[in-house]
């Protein structure tokens, strides 16, 4: 009882733990910031470490409980055995080793018979358990892409009820194991030690009697004191033997005591970096300390320690002044912006690898700090991003384009799967609904789609949530140019204005505008009409064949060398100076 009681009460205080620290986790995008800016509870989901330290403790505590009892009982069985055989009073010993063995077959049988089919129920508890873990670490890792779709209430609304599942699947093995434990109790506590007490009166009842009258007539004190030394004996021994269980559960308890110690040391160490990236303040445990030189390209840092940047919302467009991108490790990634894009504007950000670009969306998006100036952009809901990596959730097929929505706000805003069959008519993608079964399949869409079917679903989720501005990190890289193309123009046509990372020249004709970051944390904005379009599209051109020239010259040189090798001549000077140059 002790044990049920114990099981729920932690169940129960769990369960509220839990869910409090899940309602911690995510406000306000916290699990983003948590496992990208803060690394201090990063790596706390480890599922197959967890499964195997779980594992092994099983191990150990099963082989320290079963080899004893197992020891005891072929000790005490052989000296039984061994004490009857020498005595010859066999009938009566075995009696009560017989009667034992009964009674301990017909316990067994009756407990087995009751037993709940706790193996399933276990398997399912840690089934349920696994699925949990498997949400925790998809949301760490594409925490961010969850940040910018701002799909935080869809992923918490699919951990939840993981997780009610598995407390409700907890629960009802306890409610099983009440009855379970309290019949076991019964036949072990009473009805074992009811036996006992008759395998024990058998002898006693069973053996040659002396009357206490006849004792009397011997002596003053027949037994010669034994009996009175006896009882001291047995109660000395009785309340050593409850000093020794006090001091033992003492001890235990010290133990347990320190060990409670070091999880509200972790419990508390959570809700405390909660609390501190509520306030903005981020520890970065890859960053060895302030002013640290980390071999940025770069090198400035930025005092991170205070947010002096305003940020606030308007219906208007999107305004920077004076805002620097700096990385959550206080890298400057970029000095100084001062940007207007009202809606209309399309712009397009290039640059070379690590220059800002996402960053600049991950300002936009809230994702990391304004440290200084101001930045004005329209509400969240007007914004959607599509990120690099596309993220799928878990769900229906229905699911996937209306992300992050839930099927009733769909169906609130009057959305009917017509109208989502003519978005992924948009984006090529009809086909896939017939072939995975319907709006209503579930699958894990991460696997199940291709890489470019899983960038045209995120382009899909722009037509269902017609957002203002439409930010597009490089999600078409694998999208071949021509669907690519109808599909920037259906989004222009749309009303919605694009901000686009990208690398392919065949989207510039979509924009009005490119914004070129330098990579050494300059920046230009400039038009970009026909002509210039035109003359870039040349520059690239021949930045191409050069490439080409270039990569040629390594096998050149080695060909010179051959041919000099054959001739036994020299590499002349010239040729020398040449390669030289090239390396
Ligand atoms: N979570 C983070 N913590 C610390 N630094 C980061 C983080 N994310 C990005 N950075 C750093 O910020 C800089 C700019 O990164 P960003 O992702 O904006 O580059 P990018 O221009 O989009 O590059 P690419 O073209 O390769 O996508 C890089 O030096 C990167 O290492």
């Amino acid at each position: 009882m002790i044990r049920f009681f114990e099981s729920n009460l932690g169940l129960a205080f769990r369960s509220r733990l839990t869910e409090h620290a899940y309602k911690q986790y995510f406000k306000d995008q916290t699990y983003y910031r948590v496992s990208n800016l803060d690394g201090r509870l990063a790596n706390a989901d480890q599922c197959l470490t967890e499964d195997v330290t779980m594992f092994s403790q099983s191990v150990a505590h099963l082989y320290s409980h079963l080899t004893k009892p197992i020891f005891d009982i072929v000790l005490i069985s052989g000296t039984l055995f061994g004490w009857a055989n020498r005595r010859g009073t066999g009938s009566i010993i075995y009696l009560p080793i017989i009667m034992a063995s009964a009674v301990i077959t017909v316990t067994a049988r009756i407990l087995k018979r009751i037993s709940p089919r706790f193996g399933h129920m276990v398997a399912e508890e840690a089934r349920l358990k696994g699925h949990l873990r498997y949400l925790h670490s998809r949301v760490i890792t594409n925490s961010e892409e969850i940040a910018f779709y701002g799909g935080h209430q869809a992923e918490n609304n699919q951990l939840n009820k993981a997780f009610a599942a598995l407390k409700e699947q907890m629960s009802f093995i306890y409610r099983k194991r009440i009855l379970y434990i309290m019949m076991e109790q019964f036949l072990m506590k009473y009805v074992w030690s009811g036996t006992g007490m008759v395998m024990i009166a058998i002898p006693i009842l069973t053996a040659e009697y002396t009357s206490p009258q006849q004792n009397a007539l011997l002596d003053d004190e027949p037994d010669g004191g034994v009996s009175e030394r006896t009882r001291a004996f047995a109660t000395s021994k009785n309340l050593l033997y409850s000093a020794a269980d006090a001091v033992e559960r003492l001890m235990t308890s010290y133990k347990d005591i320190t060990e409670l110690a070091g999880y509200t040391s972790r419990v508390w160490e959570m809700f405390s970096v909660f609390e501190d990236v509520k306030q903005g303040k981020y520890i970065r445990t890859t960053v060895s300390g302030e002013g640290a030189d980390v071999g940025g390209k770069r090198g400035e840092r930025f005092d991170t320690s205070t947010i002096q940047g305003v940020q606030y919302e308007s219906a208007g467009g999107i305004h920077l002044k004076n805002v620097p991108i700096v990385t959550p490790n206080g890298d400057v990634v970029v000095r100084n912006m001062t940007a207007e894009i009202p809606p209309g504007m399309h712009l397009l950000i290039t640059g070379p690898n690590g220059c800002g670009k996402s960053s600049l969306f991950r300002i936009l998006g809230g994702l990391w700090p304004v440290y200084r100036g101001t930045v004005e952009r329209p509400p969240k809901s007007s914004m959607y991003y599509i990120p690099q990596r596309p993220y799928m959730t878990l769900g229906t097929l229905r699911d996937q384009v209306i992300y992050p929505d839930t099927v009733a706000q769909m169906r609130r805003k009057g959305v009917v799967d017509d109208e989502l069959a003519a978005i992924l008519e948009i984006v090529h993608l009809s086909p896939i609904v017939e072939r995975e079964g319907g709006w209503s399949a579930r699958n894990d869409w991460m696997d199940v789609l291709s890489g470019g079917e899983k960038q045209r679903m995120g382009l899909a989720r722009v037509f269902y949530h017609r957002p203002l501005f439409a930010l597009l990190d490089e999600c078409t890289s694998a999208v071949s140019i021509d669907v690519e193309g109808s599909i920037y123009q259906a989004i222009k046509d749309a009303g919605i204005t694009l901000l686009t990372v990208t690398h392919r020249p065949s989207l510039w004709k979509f924009h009005t505008h490119i914004l070129q970051f330098d990579g050494e944390g300059g920046w230009k904005m400039e038009q970009l009409g026909a002509s210039f379009t035109q003359q870039r599209l040349t520059f690239v051109e021949e930045k191409k064949q050069l490439e080409t020239q270039l990569a040629a010259v390594p096998k050149l040189r080695d060909r010179l060398n051959e041919l000099c090798t054959i001739l036994g001549e020299d590499v002349t000077q010239d040729a020398v100076e040449d390669m030289t140059a090239s390396d």
